[in-house]
């Protein structure tokens, strides 16, 4: 009889009641001390790998740990930390990691006395296409890598102490590589590196880690060939340590490098069953029939229960074509769910019957083993037919659809006039100097805000006092604009937990969790809601908050939405539908925001749409009709905004010169992204292209809490100028600021306005 063995590619690290973020957060404010972030780690990986092991997995997964990000965990590995850090001997590798992921601001401010240069955290980018942020590994021609840490080898012992199997896992080398920026030519890194590749595995092996997964999802890209060719020479000499080597690949489809994929001189090859459906016969077909076939047949990036006898009928096929044992896994990692279903106590019944976080999709994994296994067992029959019971009450719930919705025709998503003749309009109404000022929505988030949101969750504060404390809140944010002197106001958002689930709070159609929490980056967590019907708006959202904010200020103040595609991107969305309608569902609802506030006299609105670009599919072919439902989506929303009111929209993740014509086509009036860390070079695209409408390149990163000086920030906004015609400039920070505190803030925001004033003076 075959064997049908158990693991998952990755497991979510932040913790059931996100230990790790509130330990490292301590640590950060000096309450703790080093040992005790490192006895909380210990005991979380103890605790998830006991999970694992409870549900019957034939290993626990090791390496896939990190106390802020993975990546950044490899690159103190491979011991390639940049030399900008500067980093001091008696710097301790905890030290050094925290410095990379965060930055360090000071010349005096280290404990060890010696003079370390301010230097800037690494980037933070998008894991392909989820809405998790990886530290970028920043290369030189010059850079070196030695096996230099020995944090995985003390996992895997960790892990073997407590009596686990373990499967050892890594990025692999190709994709390691990929991720990084800094040098044109980053495959010529890949002589160096292997050895040290070559040195882990044979010191796993000598450890007795049965097996080595080896992440390569840059498989389901479209490669360069060099890339592809460079696969074969780099597992060739993996393949030499002696170590069984299982190369993993998910969240895209292999297509032209299935073959290659297949034929990689590795032990075992994991593929994703869930996004790459159609290609598991191939599969089945390629691979050597001595090595193992691991199949993500659990989606790992969303949380509805799987449709266990449809994966079994893909199985079949599998297990009459393969001779040697097939693996079962998830998709991809479980990072991206949360953790249990077990906290949503508030929960509607019936929906959370349709639903499986990161410990119910263990359960799912041993359940389609028993079914194949010992199908007759009157339990595993039960166990099935409970989870058949569940997916055809969502098949057949009458919630899950709304005639009303469905039948609402999509309206003609221009503006009612031009650009030109809209800019004229508006600029009569609003009255603008050149160079006008904004901010891009959230000011800080107090702990004063959250704990007066968490009492009011507890009950402990009714709605007025509620409603009265973030009024509060929204006219302090009101009185520092106008002190600093910006132009165009916000009202700061205190009111949001977050951009996203606050909509999806208020939205028919969406769910929310109380604990569903999914790392995205470091200690920063978000609860993406859960779209699992036809979505409408039962009311207005933002239109109270939003006509107070107004009536303190003569200055106007700028509505502020969430886009249809950052709600639907940052959300779980419904699989049984395409999400292109689950998009245009959404964009009718927040249609209806749009006319609300510019029926409440609110003359500009700010619809956001930072995950704009994460949405691309990641292989290219597929982009063009994404670009096109995206666009139509966000046209939507805006398009009901008569000519006078001024649309902007928002995007920060500055990677979007391949899309210009796209972003041109969402035709806001005004459009804010983030720009300061590529030092403007992100306009030249903007430049090049002629973009039509006004821009507000972001002068300062908002991601540190360093206060840039006016001259650096007008210095900015010059070298904006030599690309955009003046009179299409605005001046903004890159993102909002909820992260931040209010004094770093002002002052930012005071050296902002002093710049944009400057560059009027020398216009005029
Ligand atoms: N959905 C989404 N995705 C996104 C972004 C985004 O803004 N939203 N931005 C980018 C990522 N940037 C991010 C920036 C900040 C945070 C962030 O600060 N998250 C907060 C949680 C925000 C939140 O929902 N807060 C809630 C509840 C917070 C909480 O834990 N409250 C405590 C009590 C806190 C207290 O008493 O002070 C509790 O309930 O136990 C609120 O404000 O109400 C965190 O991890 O700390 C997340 C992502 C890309 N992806
Ligand atoms: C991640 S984009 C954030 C936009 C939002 N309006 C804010 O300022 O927080
Ligand atoms: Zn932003």
């Amino acid at each position: 009889m075959k064997k049908i063995v158990l693991h998952v590619p990755g497991f979510p690290r932040i913790g059931a009641a996100r230990e790790l973020k509130f330990a490292l957060e301590r640590y950060w404010h000096d309450d703790i001390a080093a040992r005790d972030l490192h006895a909380t780690a210990a005991t979380l990986r103890a605790r998830h790998w006991a999970a694992l092991r409870a549900a019957g997995l034939d290993f626990v997964t090791v390496g896939d740990f990190a106390l802020y990000d993975h990546v950044a965990n490899h690159i103190q590995l491979f011991g390639c930390e940049p030399a900008r850090f500067a980093f001091g001997a008696d710097e301790s590798a905890l030290q050094r990691y925290f410095i990379m992921a965060r930055g360090r601001s000071g010349r005096d401010e280290c404990s060890c006395g010696s003079a370390h240069a301010a230097s800037p955290a690494l980037e933070m980018t998008k894991w392909f296409d989820t809405n998790y942020h990886y530290l970028v590994p920043e290369f030189s021609d010059d850079t070196t890598f030695a096996l230099a840490g020995t944090r995985l080898f003390d996992e895997v012992a960790e892990a073997q102490a407590l009596g686990h199997p373990v499967k050892a896992t890594l990025i692999g080398p190709l994709t390691f590589l990929w991720l990084g920026k800094g040098v044109d030519d980053k495959l010529a890194l890949l002589d160096r590196l292997l050895p040290v590749y070559g040195a882990i595995l044979a010191r796993l092996k000598a450890m007795g880690v049965a097996w080595v997964q080896l992440d390569e999802p840059i498989l389901g890209l479209d490669l360069p060939a060099s890339w592809r060719g460079a696969f074969e020479n780099a597992y060739w000499q993996l393949n030499q340590a002696g170590a069984p080597l299982l190369l993993a690949t998910y969240f895209s489809p292999l297509e032209e490098n299935l073959s290659l994929a297949c034929r990689l001189p590795v032990a075992g090859l994991h593929v994703d069953g869930v996004r790459a459906a159609h290609e598991l016969l191939n599969v089945a077909d390629w691979l050597p029939a001595h090595k193992v076939l691991s199949v993500g047949m659990v989606d790992g990036r969303n949380i509805w229960r799987t449709d266990l006898d449809l994966a079994l009928v893909r199985l079949a096929p599998l297990l009459d074509k393969r001779a040697g044992d097939l693996w079962l896994s998830t998709s991809c990692s479980l990072l991206h769910v949360p953790y249990s279903l077990k906290a949503e106590t508030a929960l509607d019944a019936e929906l959370k019957s349709w639903l499986a976080f990161a410990l119910e999709k263990l359960d799912e994994l041993a359940l389609l083993r028993a079914a194949i296994a010992t199908p007759d067992e009157p339990a595993v029959q039960a166990a099935l037919a409970a989870s058949r019971m569940a997916l055809a009450s969502r098949r057949d719930s009458a919630r899950v659809h709304n005639r009303a919705v469905a039948e609402r025709p999509v309206p003609d998503d221009s503006r009612p006039a031009p650009f030109t003749q809209r800019r004229a309009l508006q600029q009569a109404r609003l009255n603008l100097p050149a160079f006008p000022t904004t901010t891009i929505g959230s000011f800080p988030q107090t702990s004063a805000i959250r704990t007066a949101r968490a009492a009011f969750r507890r009950g402990e504060l009714d709605v007025a006092a509620y409603e009265a404390a973030m009024r509060v809140e929204i006219a302090h944010a009101i009185g520092q604009q106008e002190r600093l002197g910006l132009d165009v106001l916000v009202h700061g958002e205190a009111e949001r937990n977050d951009m996203v689930e606050y909509f999806g709070e208020q939205l028919d159609g969406f769910a929310f969790t109380a604990h569903g929490w999914v790392q995205s980056y470091g200690s920063r967590c978000v609860k993406p809601p859960v779209i699992w019907g036809d979505v409408s708006r039962p009311a207005p959202m933002t239109v109270d908050w939003t006509v107070y904010a107004q009536s303190l200020t003569e200055q106007p103040v700028k509505g502020m939405l969430t886009g249809p595609v950052t709600i639907l991107q940052w959300s779980f969305v419904r699989d049984d539908q395409p999400r292109r309608a689950t998009a245009t569902q959404i964009a009718l609802a927040m249609r209806d925001e749009v006319a609300d506030l510019e029926r409440a006299g609110i003359a500009v609105i700010q619809i956001d749409e930072p995950a704009l670009r994460e949405g691309l599919p990641l292989r290219q072919g597929r982009r063009a009709a994404y670009l096109d439902w995206a666009v139509a989506a966000f046209r939507i929303t805006a398009g009901v905004a008569g000519a006078a009111t001024q649309i902007h929209t928002h995007m920060c993740y500055p990677e979007f010169n391949d899309i210009l014509p796209q972003i041109a086509a969402l035709d806001a009036d005004v459009i804010t992204i983030e720009t300061s860390r590529s030092a403007m070079a992100l306009l030249d695209g903007f430049g090049n292209f002629r973009y039509p409408n006004d821009i507000g390149p972001g002068v300062y990163d908002i991601h540190s809490p360093r206060v840039p000086d006016s001259r650096e920030i007008a210095a900015l906004l010059r070298k904006a100028q030599a690309v955009i015609p003046a009179r299409q400039l605005w001046v903004n920070p890159d993102c909002g600021l909820k992260t931040r505190g209010w004094d770093e803030t002002a002052a930012a925001l005071r050296n902002m306005v002093a710049a944009a004033h400057l560059l009027r003076r020398e216009a005029a």
